[in-house]
């Protein structure tokens, strides 16, 4: 199928679906009709997306941790917790690694192999091995929405299964599960594949049964530009809306400064609610998603509280409709229950002491908001350019030439030409634009506010910045100073 921008007709979306039906003997299981009604069945108060609306029309900040282990009832108990001890508002099923690689022979290993040794030795939920029925059995013994968080560029068979089991909304896209996630899958496969994800929950919406989807906003989670990660956050909700997606949460991963994180956010939701009204994508239910810091953590567990409790301070104060918390025990691997439930403790004492309050206006957000609606566009213009005007084709030859370039990238399509490095109030900004395509004016303005900091710690603007600031946070500091 050639990768376009418009609608997959219903007939072009069931032809594939026979074939992605057959990828493992759980697939057979999925009866869409059956599954419509299964989903008219559950109570308003398990579904993703209403839970969603009505934490925006309150301006609450849900609070929703990752979580996943191999065995049904362990995962299960595991989100109870999360849920009764934890505070949690909404309940994730991270997916584990051998089910983003579609190496669902191994999951069946892990599964037998977690069984003997009574503990999970896979990093996350194997949703297809567990089926339709295993994975009923989580939505039917939870209290909370539901999503499948995953890093999966062939997310076809594992949405199909865990949507048709009662799961509300779906976490990636064919960028944001593609780049950060994957060394050699082509932009046109995920795409594609990512459109038929999206397809399906629009025959859902069709249905009458709302599913939440949400583009993954971190990427690299390094030192991402705001306005790289925006653009890629609204390529991928205009890809949604096309194929009849309607309830999409927007995500962006902290970079640390306060101003510049709230910024980031008021402009990845004010944008995207323009573009999508000047595609003529009508009643978009668009919410946003603020994940707590992604980068190194400290290994300290009360440091780790002070990173999770800072970043719960910007959350609520960006406005942002959920957050992803993380845990104490971030810097060591998979969290224990108790510590996950911890994150999101110190998380909702954040939120509850910041309800009702956000940062006025004020130049310098203003100033912020401004900058990167400029870069966004830019880099729009050209995406649009390069597709002659078909947002899909546009994207792909984008990241090709480095119009998109997302920093520290594992993907052999990444340009890596761009760096990003902290001005002195950390603050992130272009050290190099490489095919970035900004008017000089922008150029100029990131490379000043380098040089400001350079000069201040009295050495060269230069990839040394970028290099300080990598290891920065997990030290215990923002930004980078030299030692
Ligand atoms: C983009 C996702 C990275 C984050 O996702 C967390 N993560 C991954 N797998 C699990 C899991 N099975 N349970 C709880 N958290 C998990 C990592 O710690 C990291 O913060």
């Amino acid at each position: 199928m050639k990768l376009k921008f418009n609608r997959w007709t219903e007939e072009e979306f069931m032809k594939v679906r026979e074939e992605v039906l057959k990828q493992w003997p759980t697939g057979a299981e999925v009866d869409l009709d059956e599954a419509v009604a299964y989903h008219k069945a559950l109570p308003d108060h398990k579904n993703f997306a209403k839970k969603l609306i009505d934490a925006k029309e309150k301006g609450i900040t849900l609070a929703q941790p990752r979580a996943g282990v191999a065995l049904i009832d362990e995962h299960i108990e595991l989100l109870n917790f999360l849920d009764e001890k934890g505070g949690a508002d909404l309940l994730p099923s991270t997916i584990d690694s051998y089910t983003r690689q579609n190496k669902y022979e191994e999951c069946e290993r892990g599964i037998i192999e977690s069984r003997r040794a009574g503990r999970s030795l896979l990093n996350g939920f194997p949703g297809v091995n567990h089926g339709i029925e295993g994975c009923r059995k989580v939505v039917e013994s939870v209290n909370l929405p539901l999503q499948l968080r995953h890093g999966t560029p062939d997310a076809r068979l594992l949405s199909e299964i865990m949507i048709a089991s009662g799961f509300t909304s779906n976490e990636g896209g064919g960028v944001s599960y593609n780049i950060p996630y994957a060394k050699s899958v082509s932009l046109e496969r995920t795409l594609l594949d990512w459109q038929y994800v999206d397809r399906l929950i629009g025959w859902y919406e069709e249905q009458g049964v709302s599913i939440n989807r949400e583009p993954f906003g971190p990427l690299t989670g390094t030192l991402v530009p705001p306005s790289m990660s925006n653009v890629v956050q609204i390529l991928e909700c205009l890809l949604a809306a096309e194929q009849g997606v309607k309830n999409i949460t927007l995500g962006y991963g902290q970079c640390g400064n306060l101003v510049q994180d709230v910024a980031a956010i008021k402009s990845l939701r004010e944008q995207a609610e323009e573009y999508c009204a000047e595609l003529g994508y009508e009643n978009m239910m668009i919410t946003t998603v603020f994940h707590q810091w992604m980068g190194g953590f400290p290994e300290d567990e009360a440091k780790a509280f002070g990173v999770i409790s800072n970043a719960s301070v910007t959350a609520a104060l960006s406005g942002a409709t959920k957050v992803i918390v993380k845990t104490p025990h971030e810097a060591l691997g998979i969290p224990t229950k108790e510590a996950n439930a911890e994150g999101i403790k110190a998380t909702k004492m954040v939120l509850n002491l910041l309800e009702g309050q956000n940062i006025s206006d004020s130049e310098e957000l203003n100033a912020e908001v401004d900058l990167i609606k400029k870069e966004v566009k830019a880099i729009m213009d050209k995406v649009a350019e390069l597709g002659n005007g078909d947002l899909a084709v546009g994207t792909v030859k984008a990241i090709e030439q480095g119009v998109i370039d997302i920093p520290f990238a594992p993907s052999m399509y990444n340009a890596g030409k761009m760096l990003p490095a902290r001005d002195n109030q950390g603050k992130i900004r272009y050290l190099e634009v490489g095919n970035v395509p900004f008017s000089q004016k922008i150029v100029d303005f990131n490379k000043s506010a380098l040089e400001e900091r350079a000069e201040f710690e009295e050495r060269e603007v230069g990839f040394q910045l970028t290099v300080d600031d990598i290891f920065a946070v997990s030290k215990g500091k923002l930004i980078g100073r030299p030692e």
